[in-house]
């Protein structure tokens, strides 16, 4: 039993791509932060390796996954094919604001390309949820003025993950680096 709820609540992704995978520590509290809920349309913008949009679709009704390069729609559709999940999920290889569907309600920014008018585009089609998260520093500090100017800016999280491995018998870690969660939501009352 434990084993089989074990292998359920993992993300197989056999076929890579460079950029991804967004990390499973990461990946849990992001979608923590968004709040799914089962009858949810989830965008994922910048799907890559598929990972969020996998996880994402054990959880909702429905996926729209956006990717600009086409060799990475491949792999999220390769991926999404090695896994299991309840909702119907719709793979555009497009650049967003480009394919944003119209009725989404939460989103997920792993790509930075054209943010602001992503952002724009998701609170027109009702999205009440949007997470982006963001490696480089500068990027994140624009992110961040973006989700304020927007009235969206909900929280900032900063993650910094390490993982434990063997060291002649002890353990020692190895550091993955730093991630900023930028967490917005429909009428947010900022940063307290
Ligand atoms: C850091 S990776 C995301 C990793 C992904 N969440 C995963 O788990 O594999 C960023 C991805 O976003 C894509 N991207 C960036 N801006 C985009 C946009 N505006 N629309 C669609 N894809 C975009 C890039 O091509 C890249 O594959």
């Amino acid at each position: 039993m434990s084993e089989t709820v074990q292998v359920m609540s993992q993300v197989a992704l056999p076929h890579d791509a460079k950029a991804g995978p967004t990390k499973a520590e990461v990946r849990a509290v992001t979608l923590s932060k968004l709040g799914l809920r089962p009858s949810d349309h989830f965008v994922d913008v910048g799907s890559c390796t598929g990972a969020v949009t996998i996880e994402a679709a054990r959880r909702v009704a429905r996926v729209t996954a956006l990717e600009r390069k086409p060799e990475r729609v491949e792999v999220t559709e390769q991926n999404l094919e090695m896994n299991e999940y309840d909702a119907e999920v719709t793979v555009r290889n497009a650049e967003a604001p480009e394919g944003f569907p119209e009725d989404a309600d939460a989103a997920f920014l792993g790509g930075s390309r054209n943010f602001e008018a992503v952002l724009d585009c998701a609170l027109e089609s009702g999205v009440d949820r949007i997470v982006m998260n963001v490696a480089r520093l500068e990027v994140a500090g624009k992110a961040v003025e973006a989700f304020r100017e927007r009235g969206i800016l909900d929280e900032v999280v900063q993650l910094q993950v390490s993982h434990g491995y063997d060291l002649v018998g002890a353990t020692s870690f190895d550091s993955q680096n730093p991630v900023y969660v930028v967490v917005g939501r429909r009428d947010a009352e900022g940063l307290t």
